[in-house]
């Protein structure tokens, strides 16, 4: 069974005298930065000067400077700039700045367990994973509950780095539901394979899958969009309030049996035999190599199958029936 922290397992105030800088500001950087500031501490932002997100952060009412001068004065750094860019920014801004006894966190651990980031050996290096996107993570941290969460201790120079990211965790509101110890290997590959297998990657081509053989087979596609993408939240819905078996007990008997008799055709051994091959891909390290590659080529297949995704027909007839439902426009 997996050990679990709570708010009661977690001192905040580990972290009050300490300066903590948060490198970038997307999803999960502004949800991080203004939960640490609206739990009481001292934050500043690192980010390119005259970006977007440095305007927002200002107006936000956060301290902003560069990722350079952040580091220079933290004591805590969160890297939170996007994976593949973290090895570039930590060389050229972050490593020099770094001094004895600092603590450096991250959200994700693809750049430690792939080596793209290599601390030095006189710092604590800790992973906090919040298990949410960041504007959950803000909007449920302002409504007075958290999101789950993981922990995982990398390095520990000073013999406190454990409780360090349970301050941490704290700071952004996860110990309120509840954090998991992990480590920095098993969460970057359970994260990889997850978002390549179900969460992304196998959902976003079953709807397709679905979609083109309903269209191929003659009928319209605003109902095909809507039998295989739109109602997908519904049913989502469910299963992450109550599991599968609540999901099988809120649809039809029809649909359960459905379920339960057609669905082992779609996923099926050949599926679970590919995603052994992928996640053995990760284990390798293969998937890394080829990610990194990719970034450092200017990213010509990641841009081309971004292209060809958004020109694919279920999100032209998608567009046009969002607007039936003025409320998703925010
Ligand atoms: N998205 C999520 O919900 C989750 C993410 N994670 C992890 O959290 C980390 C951050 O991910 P995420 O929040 O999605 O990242 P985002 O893509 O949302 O981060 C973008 C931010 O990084 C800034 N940025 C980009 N490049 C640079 C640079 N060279 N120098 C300074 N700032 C830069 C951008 O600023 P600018 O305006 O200048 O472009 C922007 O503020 C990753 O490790 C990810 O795996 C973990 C759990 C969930
Ligand atoms: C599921 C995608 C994710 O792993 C996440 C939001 O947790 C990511 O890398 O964005
Ligand atoms: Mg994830
Ligand atoms: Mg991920």
């Amino acid at each position: 069974m997996a050990k679990l922290y709570y708010d009661h397992d977690a001192d905040l105030s580990m972290l009050k005298g300490k300066k903590i800088a948060v490198m970038g500001y997307g999803s999960q950087g502004h949800a991080q930065a203004q939960n640490l500031k609206d739990s009481g501490l001292d934050v500043v932002v690192g980010l390119r000067k005259g970006s977007k997100s440095w305007d927002q952060a200002l107006a936000d009412g956060l301290e902003v400077t560069t990722v350079a001068e952040a580091a220079a004065q933290a004591d805590v750094i969160q890297i939170l700039v996007p994976d593949e860019v973290q090895g570039t920014v930590y060389q050229q801004e972050i490593a020099e700045n770094l001094k004895e006894g600092d603590i450096l966190v991250f959200s994700h651990g693809f750049n430690i367990v792939y080596s793209q980031i290599v601390p030095p050996e006189n710092i604590d290096v800790i992973l906090v994973a919040p298990k949410s996107p960041g504007h959950l993570l803000r909007r449920m941290y302002q409504q007075g509950m958290g999101v789950p969460g993981l922990l995982a201790v990398h390095q520990d120079y000073s013999g406190k780095a454990k409780d360090y990211a349970l301050a941490y965790a704290k700071g952004i509101g996860c110990t309120r539901a509840g954090v998991i110890e992990t480590t920095f290997k098993e969460e970057t590959e359970t994260d990889l394979f997850g978002e390549q297998t179900v969460l992304c990657g196998g959902v976003s081509h079953l709807i397709m899958a679905g979609f083109e053989t309903l269209v191929e087979a003659g009928y319209q596609p605003e109902i095909a969009y809507f039998e295989c993408l739109h109602e997908l939240k519904l049913i989502v819905d469910l299963m992450y309030e109550g599991g599968i078996s609540m999901m099988r007990y809120s649809v039809s008997d029809t649909a359960q049996w459905g379920d339960m008799t057609v669905g082992p055709r779609i996923i099926n051994e050949a599926t679970k035999q590919e995603m052994k091959k992928v996640l053995a891909e990760i284990q390798s390290g293969k998937f890394a190599k080829e990610w990194i590659l990719e970034n450092r080529a200017g990213r010509p297949m990641f841009n081309s199958l971004a292209k060809k995704g958004k020109e694919h027909p279920i999100e032209k007839v998608g567009a046009e029936l969002r607007k039936m439902m003025p409320w998703l426009q925010k």
